[in-house]
């Protein structure tokens, strides 16, 4: 029998039992539910990453629904212990469930939901952040300065990439890879090559247009080509190497992670792209294996990445905080106050749309994966 961990309680007579295994941004998602009829409780175990054990002791012998985290382990024993706590509804706040088995929820009756959009400019405002920040070595240049061995200017010094008017390459063109695409465009006039499952037709529609206002308005126009193989994006250096510029390739990865997307980025790929490219990854760690990567660094100086995601999430692979070539950040992606507060919220709806005919219709459609 686990033992039971400290929680806060809000409403303390509503009608269902919510459980949040993590206290969230803002208050709105709390009024939402204590204002329809939810005793609210939530977790405020200072651990970070609650185990199996933790999240069945939280949802004890009565629980109507559950907000968990992206960090936390969704699957058959967990679901199961929802469906005999008389539980309908589970909720990941996050956009990504790779930690959710959504097949073992739809098994025990568990209604699924996660919390996209709301997280889309936020999180490829991080991968523009980490893009500059990799191909102009700002933090290399920041740990210079701190250490006091700036002693003026010189030609050399930390000289990085320039992107614009170069190809942005882009794996995964959904929501948060077509906003990212839009970013690089708009602000530094890069042309796109993208692939993806499925195309991204909005994002073509939208390049094509905004190459034609550039060109009316005597500007290089941009350009878009979709892929055909991830090895097409990668290889794109050599198309584009007559280039005005010194060529550099840029990549970013926002694949969902599921079978087909893990270790995406092999030592067979990573031998593929320039000595130079900066790799971006806010998508999931395991889409690149982070082992080979950490080879490939220390073979390559040149080559840098930006990192928010890592394979072991939280520890790096040995060697990765050695490397100056590396920029990482511990998934801050979607970290900004308005996204956080609108997960909180999303969540909260997610298990609400569940118990009360109120909030079904549109809502259910848009975030629940299944019910
Ligand atoms: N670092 C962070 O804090 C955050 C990370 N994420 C990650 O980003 C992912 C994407 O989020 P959204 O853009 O909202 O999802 P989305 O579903 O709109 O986009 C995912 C895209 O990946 C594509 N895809 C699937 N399999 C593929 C494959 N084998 N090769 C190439 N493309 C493939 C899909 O067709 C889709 O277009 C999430 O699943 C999550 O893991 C999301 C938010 C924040
Ligand atoms: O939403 C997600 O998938 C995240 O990684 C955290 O924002």
């Amino acid at each position: 029998m686990a033992k039971p961990i400290s929680m806060e309680v809000w409403n303390p007579s509503g009608k269902y039992r919510v459980v949040s295994t993590k206290s969230m941004p803002g208050t709105r998602w709390i009024r939402l539910l204590t204002d329809n009829d939810c005793r609210l409780e939530i977790c405020t175990d200072p651990k970070t990453i609650l185990s199996v054990d933790d999240i069945l002791a939280l949802i004890g012998d009565r629980c109507d629904g559950v907000i968990g985290q992206l960090t936390e382990d969704w699957g058959e024993v967990l679901f199961s212990a929802l469906k005999r706590a008389g539980g309908t509804a589970f909720s990941n706040m996050a956009v990504g469930y790779n930690n959710v088995d959504v097949e073992a929820a739809n098994s025990n009756g568990i209604a699924v939901g996660n919390t996209p959009g709301v997280l889309t400019e936020t999180t490829a405002e991080l991968a523009a952040s980490l893009t500059l920040s990799a191909a102009r070595r700002i933090v290399e240049a920041d740990q210079f300065m701190r250490a006091g061995l700036y002693d003026g200017w010189l030609p050399h010094l930390f000289v990085g990439n320039l992107l614009k008017g170069q190809t942005v390459g882009v794996i995964g063109a959904g929501r948060i890879g077509s906003a990212y695409a839009r970013m690089m465009i708009e602000g530094f006039k890069m042309n796109l090559i993208y692939y993806d499952l499925y195309q991204a037709t909005r994002l073509e529609k939208f390049v094509t247009a905004y190459g034609e206002f550039l060109k009316a308005n005597g500007e290089q126009p941009v350009t878009w080509k979709r892929a055909a193989t991830m090895e097409d994006v990668l290889r794109e250096a050599d198309v584009v190497s007559n280039s005005v510029y010194n060529y550099t390739q840029q990549i970013s990865l926002h694949p969902v992670l599921d079978k087909t997307t893990y270790h995406l980025i092999n030592p067979e790929r990573l031998a593929i792209m320039k000595k130079e490219a900066v790799l971006v990854n806010a998508s999931r760690g395991p889409v690149i294996d982070e082992v080979a990567l950490v080879e490939h660094l220390k073979a390559n100086p040149m080559f840098r990445v930006g990192l928010d995601v890592f394979e072991d999430e939280p520890y790096m692979k040995p060697g990765l905080a050695d490397m100056k070539n590396a920029v990482v950040v511990p998934h801050i992606a979607s970290a900004s106050k308005w996204t956080r507060e609108g997960m909180a919220t999303l969540a909260a709806l997610n298990v609400l749309a569940c118990h009360l005919q109120s909030f079904r219709g549109q809502l259910i459609s848009r975030t629940l994966l299944c019910c």
